[in-house]
């Protein structure tokens, strides 16, 4: 072999000709030989490694696919299940996580899947679960990709350690019940121009309307934390959540198919797209971040919105500045909010009033307690909070319907779950949906609609105090926001419930589906009748 001119062929190593040669030729080959030992290690020898020693022991679970593991065949399924609709009943595991449901039955409540490369425990088991999220020992962290989160958001939810800590010290008083009390007002009033909207429709028509909720659901849900964000700067806010719709739809549109670590830096349109989008809503966020952050410095009224609370509880946290958050962090956890607080939101509200048609005699108890509450004054804070069959509903469909299907978690350390010890870098998944429609936690009825469960309220209807019921995760890390979503779905519900009733329409196909929450794959279309 000729390589500029000097033949290797015959060369001996300690020939002084040919050892220049030798010394380039192992530069060039000992990091491809590194890498491929690189690519071996993590995309085979260890992932087998590992699961090796969770198998040995005892646990079961789907054998290792390189490279996608089990990642092609949930797709399949997933379509598969999609592409027929289901009964208009409750049972709707088997359609939002086929392959999971069946992976659990056939392997047990603990067992092994493969996300990719990474080996991925399944724990459907509450009192295990309890050890996980109550964070006792830190040996656990959230599975996220941050290249895309930074894109989305990042914020509270991707935080760990001191920061999160940090942050969340920072963020609760936003959403203490007494600041959520000042928000009823942007609430109602953003309830208010949605049930106006359906009257002129209603009025201008002979009688009983069809309407998509889903989509006046998403409309009412981003009007409300555009408001409940950013106060009097609401219609700003809007346009930075319009764009932030139109990146997460472009983000899934890139890792539909295959997740390649860097692909965002490949030149493509949506990339392209996607980083114009990212400057301009952070551009946006600036601009009024920076406007309130010098009001509120200059002692100034700071806003009973979240934004305000947010950073009056910066500067009153008692940090030295250099430990506050900046404004690159306020950005983020702005974006955050529209993220975590809009489309959850929407979620329950669509399936409330979906579940509501399924059930009627329901749809009649919630009203007649409604119309006793609040009659035609405005629903207040104190009413709200006292309503019972709206709240029992309201948790029956977070069971049933949880807005997020599963939590997701990674071991930092070794650790010891349920006398398995796990070493670090396992992925686990908590499959909420699954424990909500297990029959060993809820009994032969559980696929049943029976808001009566929780008439005494939650540890009653679970019977234990493990995360039977966590629709909003549980321990520490639990949804910052799950009070400012339970009055803003009960306001929501409350409003249409004393000046409509509703029923299915019968272009209306009942087909949940996971998204990035459970969405209605055909829309939710209902018929409506003014009272
Ligand atoms: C029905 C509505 C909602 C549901 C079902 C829901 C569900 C959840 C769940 C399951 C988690 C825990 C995730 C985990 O442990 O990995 C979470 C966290 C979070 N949620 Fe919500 N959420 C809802 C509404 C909201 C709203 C309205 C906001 C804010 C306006 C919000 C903000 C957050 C934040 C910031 C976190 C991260 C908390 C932390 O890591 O400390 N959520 N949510």
């Amino acid at each position: 072999m000729e390589l500029g001119g000097a033949s290797l062929e015959g060369s001996s190593p300690s020939s002084p000709a040919t050892a220049p040669w030798g010394l380039l030729y192992g530069v060039a080959v000992l990091p491809v030989l590194c890498a491929l030992y690189w690519a071996a290690e993590r995309c085979w020898l260890g992932p087998r490694r590992v699961a090796g020693e969770l198998k040995a022991q005892g646990l079961r679970g789907t054998a290792y696919r390189f490279p996608a593991g089990d990642l092609t065949e949930n797709t399949r399924r997933s379509k598969e299940a999609r592409a027929k609709p289901m009964p208009p009943c409750h049972d709707i595991v088997p359609r939002v996580a086929p392959l999971l449901l069946d992976i659990v039955r056939d392997h047990g409540n603990v067992c092994i899947t493969w996300f990719g490369t990474t080996p991925r425990v399944v724990i459907a088991e509450p009192e295990l679960l309890k050890d996980i999220l109550s964070q006792k020992f830190g040996h656990f962290e959230k599975f996220t990709l941050k290249s895309l989160g930074k894109l989305i958001a990042l914020g509270l939810a991707s935080y760990e350690g001191e920061k999160w800590a940090r942050h969340r010290r920072i963020l609760n008083p936003a959403f203490h019940l007494e600041k959520l009390k000042r928000m009823l007002p942007a609430f109602s009033a953003c309830c208010s121009e949605m049930i106006d909207r359906w009257d002129s429709k209603l009025a201008g028509s002979d009688g009983p309307q069809e309407i998509d909720i889903w989509q006046e659901f998403q409309n009412l849900t981003g009007d409300v934390i555009s408001r409940t964000a950013f106060g009097s700067s609401f219609k700003e806010g809007r346009r930075i959540f319009q764009l932030q719709e139109e990146q997460a739809d472009r983000v899934i549109k890139a890792i539909q198919y295959i997740y390649i670590p860097g692909f965002l830096y490949f030149p493509t349109e949506n990339n392209r797209r996607m980083k114009r989008n990212s400057r301009e809503i952070e551009g946006l966020l600036r601009g009024i971040v920076e406007k309130r952050s010098r009001a509120v410095e200059n002692g100034e009224l700071s806003g009973d919105d979240l934004l305000g609370l947010m950073l009056r509880s910066n500067t009153d946290s008692g940090e030295p500045p250099s430990l506050r958050m900046s404004t690159e962090d306020v950005i983020e956890e702005c974006k955050l909010f529209y993220f975590a607080g809009m489309e959850t939101t929407s979620v329950l509200l669509t399936w409330t009033l979906v579940v509501l048609a399924m059930h009627p005699e329901w749809q009649d108890r919630a009203r007649e307690e409604v119309l006793g509450a609040f009659a035609r004054d405005k629903p207040s804070f104190d009413g709200l909070s006292r309503l019972k069959t709206v709240t029992m509903i309201l948790y029956e469909v977070l069971r049933l319907y949880p807005p997020a299907i599963s939590l997701s978690r990674r071991t930092i350390k070794e650790m010891q779950i349920g006398g398995i010890t796990y070493p670090a870098g396992v992925a686990l998944e908590l499959p909420i949906i699954l424990i909500h429609h297990s029959t060993d936690v809820w009994g032969k009825d559980a696929q049943e609609f029976k808001p009566e469960r929780f008439a005494e309220g939650i540890s009653r209807a679970t019977k234990t105090d493990q995360p039977a019921f966590f629709p909003f995760g549980w321990g520490p890390r639990i949804c910052i926001g799950q009070n400012f979503a339970m009055l803003e779905a009960k306001m929501a519900l409350c409003m249409i419930l004393r000046s409509f009733e509703f029923e299915l329409s019968p272009s209306y196909v009942h087909a949940p589906y996971a998204s990035v929450t459970l969405h209605p794959q055909h829309g939710a279309q209902v018929i409506l009748k003014k009272l």
